[in-house]
């Protein structure tokens, strides 16, 4: 499934967090979605996703969507969204519960998802006995469930310590290869950025505007390799650049009251 984001301007009543914004997200594509505290990142995801309405501009989606898909555009967000008193096969089911599905799809659709993060054997446990990186990964288990066309994702791996990130960055690469699920991936994190996305947006700070993007040319399989090193080098160099003057301006800024 395609994005297309024109002209796309936001205010929450006198504040101005969004302004012209435009983008084109493409098939397949990961677009991750960097810029200073408070600059616009979520409400972006929000209007991508239908649960905030633009003041103004246009925000679409095209393409064909996964066979058996029940809701094109999923969420997965970094406080993990779980309910505490539902086990982690009924968190799963929570989103397939409004959809009317044969009993045998309903269950084969939980055990795929719970299977491919490893959660199977974890599947009557409840969210508060599982590790931070366990319940992230119930998360995408749930986002899976119901075959998304585009996931957004808001900070998905920032409550977790760094080890568990990386383990759960490995986890989104196998996603990515073997689903090609079109992703806006909203981080603070420049290695997250530039281990996962295709192309990075860096929006400038409040009023978030596109100050660029920057396309991360080695294939995602092989940016671990030393060949990779020196391109990725140079991309992360030109991001830092770019976010540092930003942070540096929206660091020396009086807070909006
Ligand atoms: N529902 C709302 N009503 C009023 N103001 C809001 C609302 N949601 C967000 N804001 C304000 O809009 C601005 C942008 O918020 P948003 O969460 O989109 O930024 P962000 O770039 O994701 O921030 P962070 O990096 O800190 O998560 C912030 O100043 C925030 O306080």
């Amino acid at each position: 499934m395609r994005l297309l984001v024109s002209d796309l301007t936001h205010r929450y009543e006198d504040l101005t967090v969004l302004d012209g914004i435009d983008l084109t997200l493409a098939e397949g594509e990961v677009l991750a979605v960097i810029g200073p505290s408070g600059c616009g990142k979520s409400t972006l995801l929000g209007i991508a996703g239908g649960i905030v309405a633009p003041t103004s501009g246009r925000v679409s989606v095209e393409g064909p969507l996964p066979d058996g898909c029940l809701n094109p555009i999923t969420f997965i967000f970094q406080d993990f969204a779980l309910l505490p008193w539902r086990s982690v096969e009924d968190n799963v089911a929570l989103v397939l519960e409004h959809h009317p599905l044969p009993t045998a799809e309903r269950r084969e659709r939980i055990e795929t998802g719970l299977r491919r993060m490893g959660l199977w054997e974890f599947r009557k446990a409840l969210p508060k006995q599982l590790s931070g990186g366990m319940r992230q990964r119930v998360g995408i288990a749930r986002a899976l469930a119901v075959r998304p066309a585009m996931l957004l994702l808001d900070e998905p791996l920032s409550a977790l310590d760094a080890q568990t990130r990386e383990l759960l960055m490995d986890d989104f690469l196998d996603l990515w290869r073997r689903e090609k699920t079109t992703a806006l991936y909203v981080t603070h994190n420049l290695d997250e950025a530039l281990r996962l996305a295709d192309r990075v947006v860096v929006l400038s700070r409040r009023p978030g505007r596109i100050r660029e993007i920057v396309t991360v040319e080695e294939p995602r399989d092989r940016r671990q390799a030393p060949s990779a090193q020196a391109h990725l080098a140079e991309v992360r160099e030109r991001l830092w650049h770019l976010m540092k003057a930003e942070a540096q301006m929206a660091d020396r800024e009086i807070a909006h009251v």
